[in-house]
């Protein structure tokens, strides 16, 4: 089998340490600039355990910055933060034939996620993620298949990879279920590579059930620089939060997607990750732009177009950008 991973970053590089270590597949990347070169010199470095028991590994592996390089594949992970996928839309093509599974494995909605989904209305739209259907024509609905990642990885450096926590991933057809081959397959073949994955039985839940707890943490703490633990601890803030939450609940409910917990309960499994920096964070420290339109626009444009009320999500969406737009982290014409 031919997988390439696009973006070769924690999660892509989690991924491709991996599956090189199994070498079962054919394996490739798409990087570029120091990573590529780091790649190209060394290879990529892949560190795992506890730091005082941390081992470290090294994989050769074909790197490229041009698709066509590498060819059509049978795979394609997307592993690139969402804001960049408009770029990727416009360089994929040459991995992709008509047989090529993308499988999605990135943080929020993604632009499939209307896709399958039984009873959403079809007029509904993601504008803030894919105002002009570019993505959906570059990145067929038909040939994706879904993730949600429960795990947790850290880009060191140019093609350092370190595994940090977590080893479960759960996957799905956009149309419910694992039963097709091509959903067993990749089940399959993360499985052999050491992932605990799961069949999902509809996969937007299981991406919406994620967001649900980190729509509201990311951009607090990119905003306010804390930590999660921190940012439960204070009152004022988790009550904000859940308030956000008890809002997108009810989004959810409108289009099948109803979420049975208190928002109490779901901080109590943030709070487990203690005095994590949340990505979004890091982005920030990084100077990176940051994935809000995935996170929380497009809860705003689903809420609005279901016309549910969601004041707290404007508020959190209104002082987030500005903050981003300060630091030029989001764009200003959106
Ligand atoms: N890290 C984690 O623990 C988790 C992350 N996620 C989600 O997974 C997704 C990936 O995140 P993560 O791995 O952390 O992100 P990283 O920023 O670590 O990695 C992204 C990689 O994509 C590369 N990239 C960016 N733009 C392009 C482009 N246009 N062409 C080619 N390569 C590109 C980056 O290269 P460069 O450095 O050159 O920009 C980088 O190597 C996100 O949606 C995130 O929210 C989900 C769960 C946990
Ligand atoms: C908050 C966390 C760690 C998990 O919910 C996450 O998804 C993120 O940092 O982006």
């Amino acid at each position: 089998m031919k997988v390439c991973i696009y973006g070769l970053g924690a999660i892509g590089g989690l991924l491709a340490a991996r599956l090189a270590a199994r070498g079962e597949v054919q394996l490739s990347a798409i990087a570029r600039g120091t990573t590529l070169q780091t790649l190209r010199d060394h290879g990529l470095s892949f560190i795992e355990g506890p730091p005082d028991q941390a081992q470290q590994q090294r994989y050769d592996l074909r790197a490229s910055d041009n698709p066509a390089d590498l060819g059509v594949q049978d795979v394609v992970i997307l592993s690139v933060k969402t804001t960049a996928l408009p770029d990727v839309a416009a360089r994929i093509a040459p991995l992709l034939g008509p047989d090529t599974t993308i499988l999605s494995a990135m943080n929020g909605v993604p632009w499939w996620f209307f896709h399958g989904l039984p009873g959403t209305p079809e007029r509904l739209q993601l504008k803030s993620l894919d105002p002009d259907g570019t993505l959906a024509a570059a990145l067929p609905y038909s040939q994706v298949v879904g993730t949600v990642t429960h795990l947790s990885a850290a880009n060191m450096g140019p093609g350092v990879v370190r595994h940090v926590a977590g080893n479960r991933i759960i996957i799905g057809e956009p149309g419910g279920g694992t039963s097709t081959a091509r959903c067993q397959a990749i089940m399959h073949m993360l499985q052999s590579a050491g992932f605990d994955t799961e069949p999902s039985k509809q996969i937007q839940a299981d991406i919406w059930y994620k967001l649900w707890g980190n729509m509201t943490v990311n951009p607090i703490s990119a905003i306010t620089g804390a930590t999660g633990d921190r940012i439960l601890d204070d009152d004022y803030v988790r009550d904000f939060m859940s308030r956000c939450m008890l809002e997108a609940a009810a989004v959810g409910a409108r289009i099948g997607l109803r979420i049975d917990q208190d928002p109490e309960d779901r901080h109590q499994v943030t709070r487990q990750l203690g005095a994590f920096r949340t990505s979004m964070l890091q982005d920030v420290q990084a100077g990176k732009s940051i994935e809000l339109d995935a996170l929380v626009g497009a809860m705003l444009d689903i809420a609005h177009q279901v016309n549910v009320s969601v004041p707290n999500i404007e508020t959190l969406m209104g002082i987030s950008r500005l903050h981003a737009r300060t630091l030029g982290l989001y764009p200003l014409d959106s």
